[in-house]
């Protein structure tokens, strides 16, 4: 099997016939090339964050306070990334994260991300916002892992079904977010008056839902699609939620479930005597509460409250395979990244997702490799010292 960095060699063995590689091999290279190739709508939708944009600036200066001290001499010919993190074993600590209405960055959306992650072998996040439905998006997944994002419903019948059909139809793990009870205050959306699911782009399974369908008098057409779209605005999320709500998803759901949007440690505790299996430490990449603490300053308290009793797995902000090694450093089992797959599949579909998941990877594991480690599980925090730069 070859290794991730192996992908290295590839590119400059491909140069011998002269060939570069299509996309930027620096990610945080991308977000300008598809604000070029994507309506400023769409590109708005996906770069911009709450308000001043504040914590989602603060999300990428929290990695460079933290720096990376290598190790010398400690054989790392043979490396292996793989973890096992909730239930799921994958061959580097790297999901995608979920990210609704796709179709607004590429036709193929969703199913030309499933394809990339599952060719890689990394588990996809579907949201439930998402541009197609929980079974078209797995069968284009195929074999490859995947978890199902859940955007908990005022419907208990509805939400329960979203369980049941994801369930059914192969996703292994419950990501529940719970820092979206309302959209935030989004200035580049709120500029262009743009939401796409006001256009019902981002509504594929609630469209295809029997309960749903049920509440809007059967299935969506042109005739009842604005009530569609109004029933959705209505029912997407349920704000008067409460920890004591988690029993009903516990009850619903057999496989693992972690809660996302987690930043404060005792609400980390609470999760884990809920019964959660793992929790995910976000803040939405920026996009809900701006002024919010950023996320990788909020990931040792919460690994510190959970110890071993529940998984922390770490989002936002994530551009580098050395971003990885960092967040792992601190305590997170595996990472979730968002804006720089979307933008792969903006400039380039499902070999645009490839290639943004080859390069992490590849960087990831030379990171590893140079800093003296072969197993993500010896990382640890004395690895990293701080950077007032
Ligand atoms: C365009 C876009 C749409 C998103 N949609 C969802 C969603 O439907 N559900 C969800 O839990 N998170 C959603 N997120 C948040 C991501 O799951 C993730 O937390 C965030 O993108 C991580 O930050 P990063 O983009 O800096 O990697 C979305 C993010 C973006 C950029
Ligand atoms: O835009 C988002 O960040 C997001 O999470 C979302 C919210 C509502 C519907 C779809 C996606």
């Amino acid at each position: 099997m070859s290794a991730p960095a192996d992908f290295q060699n590839e590119i400059y063995l491909k140069g011998l016939g002269d060939a570069v590689p299509e996309l930027p091999t620096d990610l945080t290279g991308l977000e300008a090339l598809a604000e070029r190739r994507l309506s400023s709508a769409a590109f708005g939708y996906a770069a911009g964050a709450a308000g001043s944009e504040a914590t989602a600036r603060a999300n990428r200066a929290a990695f460079d306070r933290w720096r990376i001290v290598p190790r010398m001499l400690r054989d790392v010919a043979e490396r292996d990334l793989s973890v096992r993190v909730l239930g799921t074993d994958m061959p580097a600590p790297v999901a995608l994260a979920p990210v609704g209405v796709q179709s607004i960055f590429h036709p193929d959306g969703e199913l030309a991300a499933a394809r990339a992650a599952a060719a890689a072998g990394l588990p996809y996040v579907l949201s439930t916002a998402a541009s197609y439905s929980i079974e078209e998006v797995a069968e284009a997944n195929g074999d490859g892992p995947r978890w199902y994002q859940l955007y908990w419903p005022k419907d208990r019948e509805l939400a329960v079904s979203f369980l049941e059909r994801a369930a059914a139809a192969g996703y292994s793990a419950l990501v529940v977010t719970l820092d979206t009870v309302a959209l935030a205050w989004r200035p580049r959306d709120l500029d262009q008056a743009y939401l796409p699911f006001l256009r019902g782009i981002g509504l594929a399974n609630y469209f295809s839902d029997p309960v749903f369908q049920k509440a809007v008098g059967g299935p969506v057409t042109d005739a009842n699609r604005e009530t569609a779209i109004l029933h959705w605005a209505a029912n997407f999320s349920n704000p008067s939620l409460t920890w004591d709500d988690l029993a009903f998803l516990r009850d619903h759901w057999r496989g693992p479930i972690a809660l996302k949007g987690i930043q404060h440690p005792d609400d980390a505790r609470r999760a884990v005597d809920a019964g959660m299996d793992g929790v995910i430490v976000s803040n939405h990449g920026g996009r809900q509460v701006d002024g919010a603490v950023a996320s990788l300053d909020a990931l040792a308290p919460v690994v510190e409250a959970v110890g071993d009793r529940a998984e922390v797995l770490f989002d936002s902000g994530i551009r580098t395979g050395a971003d990885v090694v960092k967040a792992l450093a601190l305590g997170a089992k595996a990472v979730l990244v968002g804006r720089p797959y979307v933008y792969g599949l903006a400039l380039g579909g499902q070999a645009g997702v490839t290639h943004v998941l080859r390069c992490l990877q590849a960087e990831l594991d030379l990171t590893m490799m140079l800093s003296g480690h072969t197993r993500p599980g010896d990382l640890g925090p004395d690895l990293l010292v701080r950077s007032d730069a």
